[in-house]
């Protein structure tokens, strides 16, 4: 089986409350008082592997990591640490993830389109299929900043799926969307299942967990708790959250407070270690590079009103 996504060793940290001048005078201090910085670890040391045509589920408690993950395979940040490869195209669906708000509808299918380097004529063929998926009537031509949240997921949902991205992550976009769009979004993942695309689906429905993936990944508190066939880890999960919901409320706030703690850590160490994707890392580059071009014409034109 080929291998589309390989995580080893993943660390994902952020830095909290170090101001920029902090950082830079640390690292000219050559004493031993050097001020330690707080760090927050949001992934702890997560390895697996993802082969072609799976779809995966990521499930976990508010704050467990899944976003944090989801935005790594799409190439939206980066590890701190660790080894990731990355075989295809990543595209991610949030709840607005990537859309510009201060473009129109119309304007960001262009744009979305132009940066997963479809061609004029291919755009031309796609955007009335994108529009029709959407199905948000006159709210295309509007500024996206003025849609409600179901509308940005579902012309987020529509644009992706029209890319033609070999590995998809959808991150919660069908939350939000009513159950017509959600069902609708759920045959297009099929649809893409059957094609042997590689999909990621974050979901807080334990329904469509099961109906849709073939392994699910739960995080917890930033680690991996478990990996394994859907329907073992959700019900693993389903009874941890229902033993975590009969506790008291100063049980759970006791609870959240000892796991959260394990997530702080000090450090004095400014340059993290390179994260390494093997195989895509000078192709991306270059494919990124390219792709700025276009949208960097795209808004002289915007700006210069054509
Ligand atoms: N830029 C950042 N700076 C500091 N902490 C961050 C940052 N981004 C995320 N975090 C923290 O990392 C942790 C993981 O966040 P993430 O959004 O990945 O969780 P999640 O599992 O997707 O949660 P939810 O189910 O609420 O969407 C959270 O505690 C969050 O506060």
């Amino acid at each position: 089986m080929k291998t589309k996504v390989k995580f080893t060793n993943v660390y994902k940290t952020f830095e909290l409350h170090a101001k920029r001048s902090e950082k830079i005078l640390n690292l000219f201090s050559l004493s031993s008082k050097k001020k330690k910085f707080k760090e927050f670890i949001a992934l702890s040391d997560i390895s697996f592997e993802v082969y072609e045509g799976e779809s995966i589920g990521l499930v976990g408690l508010n704050g467990s990591g899944k976003s944090t993950l989801s935005n790594i395979i799409g190439g939206v940040i980066q590890a701190t640490e660790g080894e990731i490869e990355i075989n295809g195209e990543t595209s991610i669906i949030a709840i607005s993830a990537g859309l510009n708000g201060s473009l129109t509808g119309m304007e960001n299918i262009e744009l979305k389109c132009m940066m997963h380097g479809l061609s004029k004529e291919k755009i031309k063929e796609v955007t009335p299929d994108i529009i029709d998926f959407a199905d948000i009537g006159g709210y295309i031509n509007q500024p996206v900043k003025d849609y409600s949240s179901g509308m940005k997921s579902r012309l987020g949902f529509a644009i992706s799926v029209h890319t033609d991205p070999d590995i998809l992550i959808i991150d919660e976009a069908l939350s939000v969307g009513d159950s017509t769009f959600a069902q609708k979004c759920l045959n297009k993942m099929n649809e893409f299942k059957k094609q042997g695309k590689t999909i990621f689906f974050v979901s807080h429905s334990a329904g469509q967990m099961k109906q849709f993936c073939d392994r699910v990944i739960w995080l917890d508190y930033g680690t991996l708790k478990e990996i394994g066939d859907s329907t073992t880890v959700v019900d693993n999960y389903q009874k941890f959250t229902n033993w975590f919901n009969k506790l008291s409320n100063d049980e759970k706030k006791a609870y959240k407070k000892e796991m959260l703690g394990k997530q702080y850590r000090y450090t004095d160490v400014i340059k993290k270690k390179e994260i390494s994707n093997k195989k895509e890392r000078t192709s991306q580059f270059i494919k990124n590079t390219l792709a700025i071009l276009p949208v960097v014409a795209f808004t002289i034109l915007l700006l210069l009103g054509y």
